[in-house]
């Protein structure tokens, strides 16, 4: 069964295609920057790359265009959309609707309530599915939710320090994302090393980004907390942030609560940090190089911010054997794995100065006498989403046809 899987990141929007159950990849593509200028859109057919020179405004054109570039008549893998047996998202909040469903009204509307609080991914998976839904009603949709990997998180790191009640009747508590992430991290490491009790910090950082502590491959606690604005800074998103800072804002600003909040969901993070010169790490490195202080600054605190994670993590997990580099900014900065690992030798984690500048793919960075290992593995949240896919679309069939 051919299975796209579809992934609308805060700065990109990535796609592949599966056949399933081997896990074939068929097709990937997807587009960097989205919405900016310098977006760029990438596809892969089978290991064939080609050119697309396309302005892309928003999610809801790049599904489109994933569908077109799947059915292109020179080098599309697709006759037809028909081709598709299920389209997984790789969605981020629907609260107590976790796990992996099929995409329904019920849903849907869970998720809209929660555009105010997922406001850089709510609205545009909303928009894609009703599109899709609209156009291809006979194709099933599936969400499979970033909440559901850290259901197994124990009761005192998921909790706020709030009134009991208020986590019971509101769900106000952390709930943790990027779990098709952290847990295709979780099971790649127990293959690559063979063992499946290892002690794991997965960072993943990217446009989003978060830690996760997984214990012999389970979640065991996130960065991320009741929303993805929280835990470290994001691309243009704040991170942790004291709410008692905000009647004080309102008073001094004179602006309403929802325009501070919106403030904080675009104008924080790696770019309000470095002043407003961008949310893209590749620019960040590029001026602090030539001596930008605010850039220099939001990299500086973004790498303080990833190790006091780090940090509590190897305490709450009593000790770790790996830790891994992941998304976008986890594969490709060199600066930020070399910063996050500096004088970390009293916890046994040394990196390899020379590995850390030249990986590429799955690589281990660490020094042959460190004892915790180090790696960067070039994530892959969409398998995840896809077998997820596949077996909720089964399950709902078998329902449908039972003794078949
Ligand atoms: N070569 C690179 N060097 C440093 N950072 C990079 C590089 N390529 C991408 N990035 C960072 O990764 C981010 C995209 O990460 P990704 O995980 O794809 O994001 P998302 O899924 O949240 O859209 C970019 O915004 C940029 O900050
Ligand atoms: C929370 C999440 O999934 O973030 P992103 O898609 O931006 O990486
Ligand atoms: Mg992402």
């Amino acid at each position: 069964m051919k299975v796209l899987v579809a992934n609308l990141g805060s700065t990109s929007f990535k796609y592949r295609l599966f056949d399933l159950p081997e896990g074939r990849q068929l097709a990937r593509g997807g587009i960097d920057r989205i919405g900016q200028e310098s977006s760029h859109c990438f596809v892969e057919i089978g290991d064939q790359e080609h050119e697309v020179d396309q302005a892309i405004a928003d999610h809801a054109a790049a599904v489109q265009l994933c569908l077109d570039q799947l059915t292109d008549d020179n080098y599309g893998c697709l006759k037809s959309v028909d081709e598709v047996s299920a389209i997984g998202f790789k969605a981020v909040h629907a609260a107590h609707l976790s796990g992996v469903r099929i995409v329904d009204d019920e849903l849907l509307s869970v998720m809209q309530e929660l555009f105010d609080i997922a406001p850089a991914h709510n609205p545009p998976y909303v928009k894609a599915m009703r599109q899709l839904r609209e156009a291809f009603p006979q194709i099933p949709l599936v969400a499979a939710l970033e909440t559901a990997f850290h259901e197994t998180i124990p009761p005192e790191n998921r909790s706020y320090a709030i009134p009991r009640n208020w986590e019971r009747e509101h769900g106000i508590k952390k709930w943790g994302f990027h779990g098709a992430s952290h847990r295709y991290i979780a099971g790649r490491v127990a293959e690559l090393t063979g063992r499946d009790d290892l002690k794991v910090v997965s960072c993943h950082l990217g446009g989003s980004s978060s830690l996760c502590a997984i214990d012999a491959g389970q979640s065991k606690a996130a960065s991320m907390g009741m929303t993805p604005q929280t835990g470290l800074p994001q691309n243009n998103r704040v991170g942790d942030f004291d709410p008692f800072a905000l009647p004080y804002l309102i008073r001094r600003t004179g602006k309403s609560l929802e325009d501070i909040l919106k403030d904080l969901s675009s104008k924080g993070g790696l770019y309000g940090l470095s002043n407003g010169l961008s949310t893209d790490l590749r620019d960040l490195e590029e001026a602090a190089a030539k001596g930008h202080e605010s850039a220099g600054l939001a990299i500086k605190t973004y790498v303080a911010e990833i190790r006091r994670y780090l940090g509590g993590y190897f305490a709450l997990l009593g000790g770790c054997d790996a830790v891994v580099f992941t998304g976008g900014i986890g594969e490709n900065s060199k600066l930020v794995r070399a910063g996050v690992c500096n004088q970390m030798d009293w916890a046994g984690l040394k990196i390899d100065k020379q590995k850390n500048r030249t990986a590429t793919g799955e690589a281990v960075i660490s020094s042959d006498d460190s004892t915790v290992q180090v790696w960067t593995i070039p994530t892959n949240e969409e398998i995840i989403v896809a077998r997820q896919t596949a077996d909720a679309v089964s399950r709902v069939s078998s329902v449908e046809s039972p003794g078949q």
